[in-house]
């Protein structure tokens, strides 16, 4: 049954597994040399075709990534009463920790996923969090040895990534290869998730559709790993495509930010998650890589083709993203506050 809650057209859409999206191999980006150019002239194309993509070639360690999915199971396996020594009302306005499973509404619908928020680690002398900006603070990292430095290590290989990949978003976009930097990314808001997708049966009388309800992301870049279960849906003209596991790749996908910033030229491409039915747990780890908390996110000059149309009509949150004016931080509290209701009245 189509999530009627959903204000698009969900039942119009059947998934399909026909389609492919881009394989981008970015190793010129990463080291950058000779083909910097070809790779941003592909990834021009696959922003402008489905927002979506995948890379190789993106130089993050296989063993470390390998770590990290080890030590998720770890702790995705605990019980429910030790996870939730880590919950998320004790990371405060720093919005990190765990939610349990249906923890998290999209569209106003539990999520069937379990989840760790986390982000980059500041001191409690940091000046943003004795500003008191939300999303900002320490981390709620759970006691299992060694997860802390894999996802420490984690978290900063793929920020470096999002830098490389942006300046060839830059590049593909006629623009000069630092110019996200030095407007919006010089100091990026890194928001790191680690999800866990149950294979467990929904109990009897929850009103439980999706793993991940159909959504746009709220920033500039996600940068996600996912391991070899399956499930993520992307959104095209023609239906909804699956986004298959290919190994030892990460699924790139366009935000909100990028959308507007390019007056729609590269779209936030709805997706969403089937609810996972495997009988393996799902794993995935995304990295949103986007404009600083304080930046004003302004539409760049001169692209040609970017018309700013108000697509609010066809977007899943009826959200007219180009008419946004304000700190990229508000925005992203907006949007955050309406997944988690219960912690917004209690911390923001
Ligand atoms: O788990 C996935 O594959 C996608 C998650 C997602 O879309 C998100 O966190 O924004
Ligand atoms: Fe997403």
């Amino acid at each position: 049954m189509p999530d009627t809650s959903a204000p698009t057209p969900v039942a119009a859409f059947t998934p399909t597994t026909t389609a492919e999206l881009p394989v981008i191999d970015v190793s010129a980006l990463v080291r950058p040399g000779a083909g910097r150019d070809a790779v941003a002239a592909q990834i021009g194309a696959a922003c402008r075709a489905h927002g979506f993509f995948y890379i190789t070639g993106h130089g993050i360690d296989p063993a470390l990534a390998a770590r990290l999915e080890r030590l998720s199971h770890q702790f995705f396996d605990l019980d429910e009463a030790t996870k939730m020594q880590w919950r998320m009302a004790l990371g405060g306005r720093a919005w990190r920790g765990y939610f349990p499973l249906a923890g998290e509404l999209t569209s106003g619908r539990p999520d069937w996923k379990e989840g760790l928020y986390l982000g980059t680690e500041l001191a409690d002398d940091h000046p943003m969090v004795q500003a008191r900006l939300p999303v900002h603070g320490r981390n709620l990292i759970p006691d299992v040895p060694g997860f802390r430095e894999a996802i420490r290590d984690y978290m900063a290989a793929v920020t470096q990534l999002g830098h490389r990949l942006m300046e060839g978003i830059a590049l593909s976009l006629g623009l000069p290869a630092h110019y996200f930097a030095e407007r919006y990314t010089h100091d990026p808001l890194i928001l790191f998730r680690i999800f866990n997708y149950p294979t467990q049966a929904v109990p009897e009388g929850l009103d439980v559709q999706w793993g991940v309800g159909e959504h746009t992301d709220y920033g500039l870049l996600t940068i996600l790993r996912q391991d070899d279960v399956g499930g993520l849906q992307v959104r095209t003209p023609g239906g909804w495509i699956e986004a298959s596991p290919v190994a030892d790749s990460f699924v790139c996908n366009i935000g909100d930010m990028l959308d507007r910033m390019t007056g729609g030229l590269y779209k936030s491409t709805p997706h969403r998650v089937t609810r996972n039915t495997s009988g393996r747990d799902r794993l995935s780890f995304p990295l949103f890589f986007d404009p600083n908390f304080e930046a004003r996110v302004q539409r760049i000059e001169g692209l040609a083709g970017a018309d700013a149309l108000d697509d609010s009509a066809a977007r899943w949150d009826r959200a007219n993203v180009h008419a946004f004016n304000g700190r990229y931080g508000d925005y992203l509290l907006d949007k955050v506050s309406k997944v988690f209701p219960q912690l917004r009245d209690e911390v923001l």
